[in-house]
């Protein structure tokens, strides 16, 4: 385990398990809809390449860069369109994929977004819900795992853009950002 690390929440086991789980069952939802999955920024990489691998079904995608923590482990609530997408989603089955729905302000602001843009129909697959923090009434349509209050980072989630790189989801020493 990583020396900042307090303690592993979710094993790179129970991530890759579950991921495979969430893809069955988006297969089976979305076999014939040729679906446009949007990757958002950056947090959602790691998730997103894991589960668009064990989708075998015709898919596309594209990436969208939204802004509302920057180096903080609290939601500004000001969310920041960073990059847009190169695709029109207008009549298209539109599936976000998020690492994290915490506040739930960043998908929500970019659900209203999508619907204005007129796509055919909006999910969420989120790997991981903190319902807790919820600021805004807001659940996933699939959802991985279900965590408690706690600052996580890895597999793809930052603290000032480090630990992205862990394999494993782990909760982060309080001391390193309460100082
Ligand atoms: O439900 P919320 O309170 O809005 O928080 C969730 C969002 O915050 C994080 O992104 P962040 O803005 O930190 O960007 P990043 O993915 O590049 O780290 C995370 O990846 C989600 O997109
Ligand atoms: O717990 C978290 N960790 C990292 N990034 C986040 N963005 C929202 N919540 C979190
Ligand atoms: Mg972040």
């Amino acid at each position: 385990m990583h020396q900042d690390m307090e303690e592993i929440l979710i094993s790179e086991e129970q991530i890759q398990k579950r991921v495979k789980e969430l893809a069955a069952e988006l297969k089976k939802d979305y076999a014939d809809l040729n679906p446009l999955c949007i990757c958002i920024l950056k947090g959602a990489v790691p998730f997103m390449a894991d589960l668009i691998r064990a989708m075998d079904i015709p898919l596309e995608m594209d990436f969208m860069a939204v802004s509302s923590y920057g180096a903080s482990t609290q939601s500004s609530g000001v969310v920041r369109i960073v990059k847009d997408l190169e695709t029109s989603v207008e009549g298209r089955h539109v599936l976000v994929v998020e690492d994290i729905i915490d506040s739930g302000l960043t998908l929500s602001h970019l659900i209203e977004l999508l619907k204005a843009r007129n796509a055919k129909s909006v999910k969420v697959v989120t790997l991981l819900d903190k319902p807790e923090r919820r600021k805004i009434n807001l659940s996933p349509d699939y959802s991985g795992f279900t965590i408690p209050n706690k600052f996580i980072v890895g597999y793809g989630m930052d603290y000032a853009e480090k630990y992205r790189n862990l394999p494993y989801i782990g909760v982060l020493k309080e001391e390193l950002y309460r100082s």
